[in-house]
């Protein structure tokens, strides 16, 4: 029995031996498990350019897959943040002082010499020879001094108020407070039945301030809340087009550009389309002006003008002129009237100079009003022009 028993043991023992020992082997050579395969390191790949420099971490530190964290998605480009130009209404009482600034001498001039204890004939020479210098004009200074002489004599002022009240008068009576110097931006429809925008060509010699004007003019629109196209039909230098897209993209414009050297007439005709197709309300046109020959700007701007106008007719043609270019500005002037009925005028650098007087006489020979004037570089340095608020500033 005892035999039986110890035989019994043995075999129990020899049986969990041999199962321990059969497990131990399964262990150390079974394969990992499905979730260990995935640790298990990549084989390296072989490496180009910059990654060829990294070092291969050392085997041990390999990283796994679970343990690599991604990489944030691609953020979107960030769009420039649209700036909010100032509101145009105001602006010639901001730049007012900007403006007494530069023409001191032609107010202060005037002034002096009417303060003069005797008005004689000298006194009124040396006024009349005041406002030529200021570029006025000859028929405007003789109709200001001889209607300014008559009523000092008539109504016999002689007080500094009264004295400056009666030449305000007089200058405000030259520049003309009844002309429409409202910018034409209403649309209409187009000759297809749609809403079409208004269009507005800006004219002007190379240099006046052109471009400058009409990425500025853009400001002005969008800061009465229209929407605005931009046609960079100035394909003569691609950086004229390059500056206008940047003020375009600042207030939110798209700027429609052709070729270097492309037809400045196919642009302009694109800028409109692409107005009607927006829904714009504005269209502005900036056109080459190379005064090389009165015919080639003549074909040049009158293509511009008639191929616009397949889609319906040119609301606004604005001539920008240089302020500081006095007589060389008029003869411009000039010039582009034959080749285009300008509609208004923008007067450019005023500020640079102390001949504010070329306001009467620009408006005298074009028989167009001064719709707009530039006092500075800055964006927002363009103003509607105000008679009443331009002559405060040269008396003051
Ligand atoms: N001080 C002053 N400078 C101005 C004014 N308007 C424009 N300018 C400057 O005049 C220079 C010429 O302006 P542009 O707009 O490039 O002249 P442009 O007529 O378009 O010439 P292109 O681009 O060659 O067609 C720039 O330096 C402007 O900043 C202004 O009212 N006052």
């Amino acid at each position: 029995m005892d035999i039986l028993i110890l035989a019994v043991i043995i075999a129990v023992v020899a049986i969990v031996a041999i199962a321990a020992f059969v497990v131990t082997g399964r262990r150390t050579q079974a394969p990992p498990s499905g979730r260990e395969t995935t640790r298990t390191a990549p084989p390296a790949e072989p490496r180009v350019g910059e990654e060829a420099e990294t070092a291969a971490p050392p085997e041990g530190e390999r990283r796994v897959i679970e343990d690599v964290t991604l990489p944030p998605a691609a953020a979107e480009p960030e769009a420039p943040e649209l700036e909010v130009p100032e509101p145009a209404a105001g602006r010639m009482v901001r730049l007012r002082a900007r403006l007494a600034r530069s023409q001191t001498s032609l107010g202060r001039g005037l002034l002096t010499l009417l303060a003069r204890e005797r008005l004689d004939e000298e006194t009124w020479e040396e006024v009349e020879s005041t406002l030529l210098t200021a570029d006025v004009g000859p028929r405007p200074t003789t109709e200001l001094v001889e209607r300014l002489r008559e009523r000092v004599q008539v109504l016999g002022t002689r007080d500094a108020d009264g004295l400056r009240e009666l030449l305000r008068e007089e200058l405000l009576a030259q520049i003309g407070t009844d002309m429409d110097r409202a910018l034409r931006t209403e649309g209409g429809v187009s000759a297809d039945g749609e809403e079409r925008p208004a269009v507005v060509m800006v004219v002007g010699v190379n240099g006046t301030g052109k471009t400058t004007t009409t990425g500025k003019l853009a400001r002005v629109l969008v800061a009465e809340g229209h929407s605005v196209v931009l046609g960079a039909a100035d394909t003569f230098r691609a950086a004229a087009a390059d500056q206008l897209q940047t003020w375009g993209q600042r207030v939110g414009a798209r700027t429609v550009r052709g070729p270097e050297g492309g037809d400045p007439a196919s642009v302009a005709f694109d800028a409109v389309k692409e107005g009607i197709t927006a829904g714009a309300d504005v269209v502005l046109i900036d056109t080459a002006g190379r005064l090389h020959t009165k015919t080639g700007l003549m074909d040049e701007l009158g293509k511009v003008k008639r191929v616009v106008e397949k889609h319906g007719p040119v609301n606004e043609v604005l001539l920008v002129l240089d302020a500081t270019t006095g007589q060389n500005g008029l003869v411009q002037a000039r010039v582009f009237a034959e080749v285009v009925d300008i509609t208004g005028i923008a007067l450019t650098k005023l500020d640079g100079t102390a001949k504010g007087g070329i306001v009467v006489a620009v408006q005298r020979e074009l028989g167009v009003p001064v719709k707009l004037v530039g006092l500075g570089e800055g964006s927002d340095d363009l103003a509607p022009f105000e008679p009443e608020t331009f002559v405060d500033a040269l008396l003051s």
